[in-house]
């Protein structure tokens, strides 16, 4: 229930169209309502005096009403869709922000596929709840009021038994609400890991392939698309019983109206004409009933949202206090200093760093080596502020890392990642997200100065050509090259490279690390060494293994001392 209120809460961001909403569906109800009264009046006036005149007013009076509820209905429908899409817009950006503040730490822990059905497929069933059923509610209170009150002067019984109906159409879905939620979550969750698997194939469908395993990915998805099926079959079964239902209801409390109404004729208590009239208008009571029905009949995929939503909504942000952070205190080439600094994914999990003491120099290029798995790439997740550490264990210019607002750090930080990933959109809009404001020439000196711009001018459209998602129509080499040029265009005081020539081939091996030195000079450096001869030249050397610092020095005075780091050359000069 308190899920409920709490996705209500959300049309708050849209009260006007909601008030228009309802006045919409009062304006409805009301002509439907004199429509009908007005033909019952005629049938009245037909089988009575058969007064032409009164006849007259009232096909007219019918006509008009008709006339009003279809300018009103479509005006509604064409309303509805600017007032779905301000609120799912609202919803969508509220799910889009807290990610992005929740950062890495949440997403690697969820699968995209997941999160991409949330954010479109179900805040798009969230549409017919929040724009239909609920201001219905609202048409459904006015207008039990006043068709209960009007019948009650025709025939109290009567009236007062369509209120009972009423109370009782509305009532009925909340009492399957308990058992509906159950199913409705187990639907939702069956429909986002189906979709959170075909994303993954469709991603790695080369892999897939190139293993021989997409004919028992087929079989698994195959399964999983059985167990969506069953779940939508019992979704369905249960939200049939609950309409059938109504819709019993909603005939039964018609047919006793029209009976009670033809036993007080009988008994002589109320004139027939009365009779005529709640022949035509009982059905019309229980209509802003039905239409409710339907409205929360197609919420039902919404609802099973719901957990979810909310589930990423409260996901609670770190707790750092938000006042007296800091946006400014970077110098142009500051020391970082990491102090007896441990470190764990998961909460009570194992420790991915021990006890590591490190210092990046100022102006200095310092490398991490160390085998596959000893922690290097979390120290660079730490030093960006995607994770929370023990306050006090990393300092830049004798700042703790925690005084730093998260968005100032970023923008104090160049990395080029490993993987580094492109968007869908031009090679020039790729380079340019590193500087928005960027011109064209400072671009293209980055690409240069990146060894990029030799193959960028070689495609199609040159900087203008499209790079497909993910950069899938890049080489590797390529899509790294650019990842660089954006660093080397962000111009930031501290640089990391996170193995970030480990795609290029020899060739290029040489050029980008003469580029790189270039970016490198005047800045902090700290390069995550998969290839040993890409840190040969930096001025300090750290050694990890399993989360430790082993040993330090320059490539010379390892080469002398230190066995791992002897291993790691070794083995590199074998590959
Ligand atoms: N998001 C994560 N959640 C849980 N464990 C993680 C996560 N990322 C990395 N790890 C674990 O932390 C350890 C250190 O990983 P890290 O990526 O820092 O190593 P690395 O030295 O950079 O390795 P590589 O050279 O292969 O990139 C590994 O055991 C890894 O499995």
């Amino acid at each position: 229930m308190n899920q409920f209120f709490r996705l209500v809460y959300f049309l708050k961001y849209a009260k006007k169209e909601t008030a228009i909403r309802i006045l919409l569906g009062l304006g409805i109800v009301g002509a439907q309502f004199s429509q009908t009264w007005f033909l019952a009046k005629m049938v009245i006036a037909v089988c009575g005096k058969r007064n032409m005149k009164e006849i007259l007013i009232c096909f007219l009076a019918e006509f008009l009403s008709l006339f009003i509820r279809a300018g009103l209905i479509k005006y509604q429908e064409y309303f509805l869709k600017k007032y779905a899409a301000k609120v799912k817009n609202e919803i969508r950006s509220q799910i889009l922000d807290k990610i992005m503040v929740l950062g890495p730490s949440f997403k690697n822990d969820q699968r995209t596929g997941n999160l991409q059905s949330l954010i479109t497929d179900g805040v798009e069933s969230l549409e017919a709840f929040l724009t239909q059923y609920i201001p219905q509610i609202a048409v459904v209170v006015f207008t039990t009021i006043f068709i209960t009150t009007f019948m009650c002067r025709l025939d109290r019984t009567v009236g007062l038994l369509l209120l009972f109906m009423s109370a009782v159409t509305v009532i009925v879905p909340h009492i399957f609400m308990p058992a509906v939620s159950d199913v409705m979550v187990l639907y939702w969750k069956e429909y986002a890991q189906l979709n959170a698997q075909y994303i993954d194939d469709m991603q790695g469908m080369s892999t897939l392939k190139s293993l021989g395993a997409s004919k028992k990915e087929g079989k698994r998805l195959k399964t999983q698309a059985i167990g969506f099926a069953a779940e939508s079959m019992r979704n369905l079964g249960i939200s049939l019983s609950d309409s059938t239902l109504i819709t019993i209801c909603i005939t039964a409390g018609t047919s006793i109206s029209i009976l009670l109404s033809a036993i007080h004729v009988a008994q002589g208590k109320i004139p027939y004409a009365v009779l005529i009239q709640v022949l035509f208008l009982a059905g019309e009571c229980l209509r802003p009933m039905n239409d409710l029905s339907i409205y929360w009949h197609n919420s039902y995929t919404g609802l099973s949202v719901a957990e979810e939503l909310l589930y990423v909504l409260d996901y609670p942000v770190s707790e750092k206090p938000k006042e007296n952070l800091q946006n400014t205190g970077i110098g142009k080439k500051p020391e970082i200093v990491l102090q007896n600094l441990s470190f764990q994914y998961e909460k009570d999990g194992a420790d991915v760093l021990k006890n590591v003491d490190m210092v990046f120099k100022s102006g200095k290029v310092t490398a991490i080596a160390g085998k596959s798995g000893s922690g290097k790439s979390t120290i660079v997740n730490l030093l960006l502020g995607f994770y929370e550490t023990e306050k006090n264990r990393i300092q830049i210019d004798g700042k703790t890392l925690e005084s730093f607002e998260p968005d100032y750090l970023r923008s104090q930080i160049s990395v080029v990642f490993q993987d580094s990933f492109l968007f869908y959109g031009t090679v020039k809009d790729n380079i340019r997200m590193a500087r928005p404001e960027a011109s064209d020439a400072e671009i293209m000196q980055a690409a240069m100065a990146a060894n990029a711009h030799e193959f960028i001018v070689n495609l199609p459209n040159g900087y203008d050509t499209l790079v497909g998602e993910r950069g899938a129509t890049l080489s590797g080499g390529e899509r790294q090259r650019i990842a660089i040029a954006r660093a080397i265009l962000k111009n930031a005081p501290i640089l990391i490279l996170d193995e970030a020539t480990s795609s290029v081939d020899c060739k290029n091996e040489q050029e980008i690390q003469n580029a790189l030195k270039e970016a490198m000079k005047d800045r902090t450096t700290l390069v995550i060494a998969h290839r040993m001869t890409t840190i040969e030249d930096a001025d300090k050397i750290y050694v990890m293994q399993n989360g430790h610092v082993e040993g330090c020095g320059t490539h010379e005075e390892l080469l002398q001392k230190d066995q791992i780091y002897q291993n790691l050359v070794r083995a590199q000069s074998y590959e």
